[in-house]
């Protein structure tokens, strides 16, 4: 499937400020709301929609609305969840789920911690959201938890990409299609991207 990069110039300038390690957790958290609600104006431009009359105040006219399935969006935490909160005021009949993982700095494996996730989750179609793509092992246990819980129609959206998680993700989910900002040079020794934004989660919550 697809590597989608959303390379609009709006969301290049805040890129910027979010890769700039002056800029603090509040303009932070703001940015990557924005940005992901930018990233998902593309990422949904594959959305149905149903023909319908409506009468304005001149005459009636018609005019279109969302139709098809529904929507949810799948924040992985902790930083997934900004992004859900920027989207979510595009899509505010979405419904939300989480997914709590965390990568062991060791062995850089997902580990699980928690999932909530809607119960017609089958039913609808699912943003998964997790803004940093690094190994791929955190986007794809992600989506395996989604797909054993039925869902068949996910796209993935990231902020940052290295080549090496993208590649996880397409071979283990070839059906995801992965929409980014932008695809960096590598991981590090550490497993961060470079060069990258750092660790997306402790500058949200400056936890660091
Ligand atoms: O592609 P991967 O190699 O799996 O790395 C990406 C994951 O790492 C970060 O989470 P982290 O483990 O730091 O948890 P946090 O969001 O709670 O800080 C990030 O938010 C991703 O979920
Ligand atoms: O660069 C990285 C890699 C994983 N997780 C992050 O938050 N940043
Ligand atoms: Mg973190």
């Amino acid at each position: 499937m697809k590597v989608t990069v959303v390379d609009h110039p709006l969301i290049q300038h805040k890129l910027a400020l979010l890769r700039d390690e002056r800029t603090g957790s509040k303009d932070f958290r703001e940015l990557m709301a924005e940005v992901s609600m930018l990233m998902a104006y593309e990422a949904m431009r594959d959305l149905e929609l149903e023909e319908i009359t409506v009468k304005t105040p001149v005459a009636y006219a018609r005019a279109y609305t969302l139709s098809g399935k529904k929507l949810a969006l799948v924040a992985v935490l902790r930083a997934g969840l900004v992004m859900v909160e920027g989207i979510v005021r595009l899509v505010p009949a979405a419904k939300v789920g989480h997914i709590g993982l965390y990568r062991d700095p060791e062995s850089l494996a997902p580990v699980e911690y928690y999932a909530k996730l809607p119960q017609d989750i089958h039913e609808r179609r699912v943003f998964l959201t997790d803004p940093m793509l690094a190994t791929g092992g955190s986007a794809a246990r992600a989506l395996q938890i989604l797909k054993d819980k039925g869902a068949t129609s996910i796209k993935l959206m990231s902020i940052l990409a290295a080549p090496e998680g993208i590649e996880r993700v397409q071979r283990e989910h070839p059906d995801v299609e992965i929409v980014t900002a932008a695809v960096d040079e590598r991981l590090n020794e550490k497993g961060y991207i470079v060069p990258g934004l750092g660790d997306a989660g402790d500058r949200i919550y400056g936890t660091k």
